[in-house]
């Protein structure tokens, strides 16, 4: 079911505390995932701490950050349900075309709640949004895998 308005706005105050740290998430994911890294041409076989600082890195972090910005802001709103449809969407092509697996999205999502868990206010209420929003986008993400 979509978010109602009180649901987007917790998710929206979790993610208002880490999205300025757009380096560390990717770090926490790269991490925990080796395979997730691999799979980036620029990242693949490096040390994760020989590109942590690299301007690529920051790059690549704050596209996905940015991503994950835009869809949270459109939710809890009926009318910009079609929006998010329309951006998951691409975003499920996009990286279907890379060859990146369903499993590898649910490594990334946990690493990702993972994180927001341990450095947002974090109650069951906001859990329970945050994993109704992840549910509803990986539906979308994984029926175009
Ligand atoms: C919800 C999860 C994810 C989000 C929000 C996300 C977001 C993004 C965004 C916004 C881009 C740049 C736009 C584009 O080229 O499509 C991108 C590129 C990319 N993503 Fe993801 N991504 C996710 C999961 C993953 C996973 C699990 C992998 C690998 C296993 C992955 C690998 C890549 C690669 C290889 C690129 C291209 C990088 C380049 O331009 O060299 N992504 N991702």
């Amino acid at each position: 079911a979509p978010l109602s308005a009180d649901q987007a706005n917790l998710v929206k105050g979790a993610w208002d505390k880490v999205k300025h740290s757009e380096v560390d998430i990717l770090a926490a994911i790269f991490s925990a995932h080796p395979d997730i890294q691999a799979k980036f041409p620029k990242f693949a076989g490096k040390e994760l701490s020989a590109i942590k600082g690299s301007a690529d890195f920051a790059l690549h972090a704050t596209r996905i950050v940015s991503f994950i910005s835009e869809v949270i802001s459109l939710a809890g709103n009926p009318s910009t349900a079609p929006a998010i449809e329309t951006l998951v969407t691409e975003l499920a092509n996009n990286h279907k075309n890379r060859g990146v697996t369903k499993d590898q999205f649910t490594e990334f999502r946990n690493s990702l709640t993972d994180y927001v868990s341990h450095h947002a206010s974090w109650g069951d209420n906001v859990a329970s949004a945050w994993n109704q929003a992840f549910d509803n986008i990986f539906q979308t993400v994984f029926s175009h895998l």
